[in-house]
């Protein structure tokens, strides 16, 4: 076991490289030229650079990026028009819809209108349904993230206990997923479990994705445990904004055998597997080899 803090930034880099070969071997061997639509609806601050970073990214690996932007007013109608293009489109291996959506689209109707094998993100019913049951997926980009990671950490996960705490479709419940085909024993707690803090403590792995800041505490975490910290939260202190993860670095440092910061831990390999993911549907798509080297 790999211990201390997990450079998220560092293990991103790494990928992206690995994924610039296999692109560069992908337009070499086969002519393609692989191609990522990202699809902003609306002007929300945080999505806008997450996006940017996500074409920027994109290209500096060889790939086609195609950026479309919607107003915020936009109806669903044309969302779902202009992904019913996406989805026709030869030069388009993957789709991606940034979230949230305003309110008066329903994610769910946008995202499975997404073809099932163009869903980089991982969250059409399909993929969700082929995740679930064992079968060759699209994974949610951060669970994968969250994967890598740990496998790098730990090598073997069988047998480890592991607890999520949060609940979610895009990380809680994928990532439950991914650690059960791991052979982990897996709890995922929410905010009506009780006695949240014990339930932590019998964690090798915890997983914190709830989106309180800070909400984890040394106390909570068993000694040696891996915690990997998916919580993004911008705070105010001393009248200056920073982003805190949903555990308190400070104290889970000094009990954690390793641990993801934020910023620079889950948030960067969000983004190096989107471009996994993209590459995994390129060749899918064509019936090639899947790279090796790539996924968790
Ligand atoms: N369609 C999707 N929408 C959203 C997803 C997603 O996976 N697919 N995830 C999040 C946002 N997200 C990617 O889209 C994302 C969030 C954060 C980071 C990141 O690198 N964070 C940095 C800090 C950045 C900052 O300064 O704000 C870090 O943690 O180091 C990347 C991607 C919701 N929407």
């Amino acid at each position: 076991m790999r211990r201390g803090i997990i450079d998220g930034k560092a293990a991103a880099a790494q990928i992206r490289r690995r994924a610039a070969e296999i692109a560069a071997r992908l337009r070499d061997d086969h002519g393609v030229v692989c191609g990522l639509a990202v699809v902003l609806v609306g002007e929300d601050p945080a999505s806008r650079v997450y996006v940017r970073n996500k074409s920027s990214q994109t290209r500096e690996v060889g790939m086609n990026s195609f950026e479309h932007r919607l107003s915020a007013d936009a109806s669903e109608d044309e969302l779902l028009a202009l992904i019913a293009k996406l989805n026709r489109d030869a030069a388009v291996d993957g789709i991606l819809v940034q979230l949230p959506l305003p309110p008066h689209m329903s994610s769910d109707r946008v995202i499975n209108a997404i073809a099932p094998h163009k869903d980089v993100d991982g969250f059409h019913i399909s993929n969700v349904g082929l995740l679930g049951t064992g079968q060759r997926a699209l994974v949610p980009c951060t669970p994968l993230g969250c994967m890598m990671m740990l496998k790098e950490v730990h090598g073997d996960l069988s047998g480890l206990e592991a607890v999520i705490v949060g609940r979610s479709n895009i990380v809680g419940k994928p990532l439950a997923q991914l650690l059960i085909a791991a052979n982990c024993t897996v709890t995922v707690a929410h905010s009506r479990t009780r006695d949240l803090p014990s339930v932590c403590r019998r964690a090798d792995i915890l997983v914190a994705a709830v989106g309180r800041p800070e909400m984890i505490r040394g106390d909570w975490i068993k000694p040696g445990a891996s915690v990997i910290d998916v919580g993004i939260n911008r705070v105010e202190r001393d009248g200056k904004f920073r982003l805190v993860g949903d555990v308190d670095f400070g104290e889970a440092t000094s009990v954690a055998g390793a641990i993801t910061p934020v910023p620079g831990g889950v948030g960067p390999m969000t983004i190096a597997c989107l471009l996994v993911n993209t590459l995994t549907a390129a060749h899918r798509a064509r019936n090639l080899p899947e790279p090796v080297g790539l996924t968790a």
